[in-house]
């Protein structure tokens, strides 16, 4: 149903599907799944790399999420790629996470569409068959971190100004438990609960320390590096994988998904608040400020 609705989106936004998103192809040559996503298909090592391309920052609008998604489905169903590399086609910045503008000034169905894709695209993420690893090769709060946090791995580049987390406290906003959830599977809850009240961004030493990411590496190397792990991964057998993938991470989902409306009905009415536009909208002018 969800995908039903993320389709409606992507005809809406006037993206064909048929054949230009079924190539996320598999002929070794650079490919566009869509407008916002490539996909650079290496079928002889079963490797796929998504590269965000949504200027200016990759933030999440329901566009780009949208094409995500059904590229991520597109290549979880073509038995050629078994690993993807998720990184940005604009160097600086990876994701910035979710679009202010698609949570300001909307009404509470587009708050929902959007929310429900949000979900679709972290579950389509969260319990993958396909080995994911995040190349970061930039900057990625909050719903940008919650993309790496989602794959198997995560290499970021070396560059103080890379910073990564869920910061959704200096918004004003709240990170909603299955964000916490996948936070707390990968550093643990001491070091999740510090990091999601002061809503820190770790710049890459201090996420490494913190095991925000599972390696730092100079800037040219991230992509390499992503490769070389990925092959790594490749070599264990993938029913034995998946199993266990499936096992560590299936019952974090299966949470998300028993209380799904519910959580989407307490993102609108939260976001909706006028305490919160507020917020929103400060944030979103302290960003235009800080370019002038
Ligand atoms: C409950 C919900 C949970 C929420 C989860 C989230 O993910 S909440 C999200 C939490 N995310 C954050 O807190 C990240 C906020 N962003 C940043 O910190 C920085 O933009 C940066 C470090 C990503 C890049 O720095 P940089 O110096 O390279 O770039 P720049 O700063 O000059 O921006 C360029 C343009 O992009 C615009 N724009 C930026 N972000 C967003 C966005 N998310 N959306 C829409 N637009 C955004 C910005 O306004 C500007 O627009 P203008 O004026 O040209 O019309």
């Amino acid at each position: 149903m969800a995908l039903v609705a993320a389709r409606g989106t992507l005809l809406r936004a006037g993206v064909r599907l048929g054949t230009e998103a079924a190539a996320c192809g598999r002929n070794g040559t650079r490919r566009s799944a869509s407008h916002r996503v490539l996909v650079e298909p290496d079928a002889a090592a079963g490797i796929a790399t998504i590269k965000f391309k949504n200027p200016p920052v990759n933030s999440l609008t329901l566009e780009f999420l949208t094409e995500l998604i059904i590229c991520l489905e597109k290549l979880e169903n073509d038995k050629t790629f078994r690993g993807v590399i998720l990184t940005s086609n604009s160097p600086g910045i990876f994701s910035a996470g979710l679009d202010l503008r698609e949570m300001c000034g909307k009404n509470p169905a587009h708050y929902a569409e959007y929310w429900r894709a949000v979900q679709e695209l972290w579950l389509k993420l969260y319990v993958s068959n396909m080995i994911l690893v995040a190349a970061i090769n930039g900057a990625s709060p909050a719903g940008g971190c919650l993309m790496s946090l989602s794959c198997d791995y995560r290499v970021l580049a070396d560059n103080p100004r890379y910073k990564v987390g869920l910061n959704e406290t200096l918004l004003g906003i709240v990170a909603p438990f299955w964000f916490r959830d996948t936070l707390v599977n990968t550093i643990g809850h001491r070091a999740s609960e510090r990091a999601l009240q002061l809503g820190l961004l770790f710049p890459p030493a201090e996420a490494l320390q913190v095991g925000m990411v599972d390696q730092v590496v100079p800037e040219d190397q991230v992509h390499s590096t992503a490769l070389s792990v990925i092959t790594q991964w490749l070599a264990i057998p993938d029913h034995a994988r998946q199993l266990t993938k499936s096992m560590m991470r299936k019952a974090t989902t299966d949470n998300l998904i028993k209380q799904r409306e519910a959580d989407i009905q307490n993102f609108v009415s939260f976001i909706s608040r006028d305490s919160i536009q507020k917020s929103l909208q400060m944030y979103i002018e302290k960003l235009k400020q800080k370019k002038s």
